[in-house]
């Protein structure tokens, strides 16, 4: 959070420089009020939006990059933010009525609205277009803390909800789920620390994804495995599209500050078929019996056959 708003200093130096340029000209041009003659209530009033504003544009300015609609954002919410300082400012000073100045918060706040409803607009049109893009990641439900923080998609119990949802539709077409899971992952961690192997399971994560269609669905399982679900999809269909995944993943290469060669890596991956009534099987198999089949199967298409060692075959 705090280096993006290192990106918005320019920002947040003049919001800083209005607060105290409107306390200069208020007490340059009007009395401190006695003790008496101050409206505790509408301080607190007054204050409490102040800084309530004054939040949403940290969290705002902490979230988003720089931009049109960020720019409009603050705006709008600096406008209103100084509207309500201005008020809280005029309970502690008397300013003469006749003056303009103290007019100004009758034109500050409006504008402030109309720059924040316009910024709104255009945040509700980038989510649209970000929404598009997040379709493989989160289908239908949106819940921050359901999501893993590291790569933005969903964790364990999103795919269960996920596939409980899929059971309880009638579809023609069979489900394919696989597991995919970096071989040797422990050893790159190792090799080139924790921060370079998050970033390794960030990259994986978008390589997997753009080798997904629209309607498909990925989901970071635990550690370095991922859960993808093939909604209306053939088992030929699914083998292709893991031979796929494999062959992009065996070719990508990761580049690590520590060594000048570029680092490849290898995925496993577990493919099984999920198939509806019409096939006579859906409604026999629970999710959990699901994920225990594609674990299996992941396990037998590792490099060396774990699942001979587990007693799992
Ligand atoms: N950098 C990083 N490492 C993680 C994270 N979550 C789990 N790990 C590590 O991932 C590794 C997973 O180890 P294993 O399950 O043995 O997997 P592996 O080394 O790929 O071994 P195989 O699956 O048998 O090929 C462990 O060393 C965990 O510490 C994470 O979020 N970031």
């Amino acid at each position: 959070m705090f280096n993006l708003l290192k990106l918005h200093l320019n920002k947040i130096l003049l919001i800083i420089s209005l607060l105290i340029i409107s306390i200069f000209v208020s007490l340059s041009l009007g009395d401190i009020k006695s003790w008496d003659r101050i409206d505790w209530l509408d301080v607190a009033g007054e204050g409490g939006c102040a800084i309530a504003l004054a939040t949403w544009m940290i969290f705002i300015l902490g979230s988003r990059p720089q931009g049109r609609v960020t720019d409009l954002l603050t705006l709008g919410l600096g406008f209103m933010f100084l509207a309500f300082w201005q008020d809280t400012l005029d309970e502690f000073i008397q300013l003469p009525n006749s003056l303009l100045w103290d007019q100004m918060e009758s034109i500050a706040m409006p504008l402030g609205v109309m720059l924040l409803t316009y910024g709104l607009y255009h945040w509700h049109q980038e989510q649209l277009a970000l929404n598009y893009q997040l379709r493989k990641r989160e289908l239908v439900f949106r819940e921050h803390r359901a999501f893993d923080q590291l790569t933005l998609t969903g964790q364990c119990e999103y795919i269960s909800q996920q596939l409980a949802s899929y059971k309880n539709t009638s579809r023609k077409q069979s489900l394919v789920f696989l597991m995919l899971d970096i071989n040797d992952f422990s050893h790159f961690n190792r090799q080139f620390g924790n921060q370079e192997g998050d970033r390794l399971l960030l990259e994986m994560c978008e390589l997997i994804l753009l080798n997904l269609r629209q309607q498909d669905l990925i989901c970071r399982y635990a550690g370095d495995r991922f859960a993808v679900i093939l909604p209306d999809t053939s088992l030929t269909q699914g083998r292709q599209i893991a031979a796929e995944i494999k062959q992009a993943v065996k070719h990508f290469a990761f580049k690590v500050p520590q060594s000048s060669n570029s680092q490849f890596q290898n995925l496993s991956i577990g493919c099984v078929q999920w198939r509806t009534e019409h096939n006579n099987d859906l409604a026999l198999e629970s999710t959990e019996k699901l994920l225990e089949r594609a674990n299996f199967a992941l396990l037998k298409d590792k490099p060396i056959h774990l699942a001979s060692v587990s007693g799992l075959a």
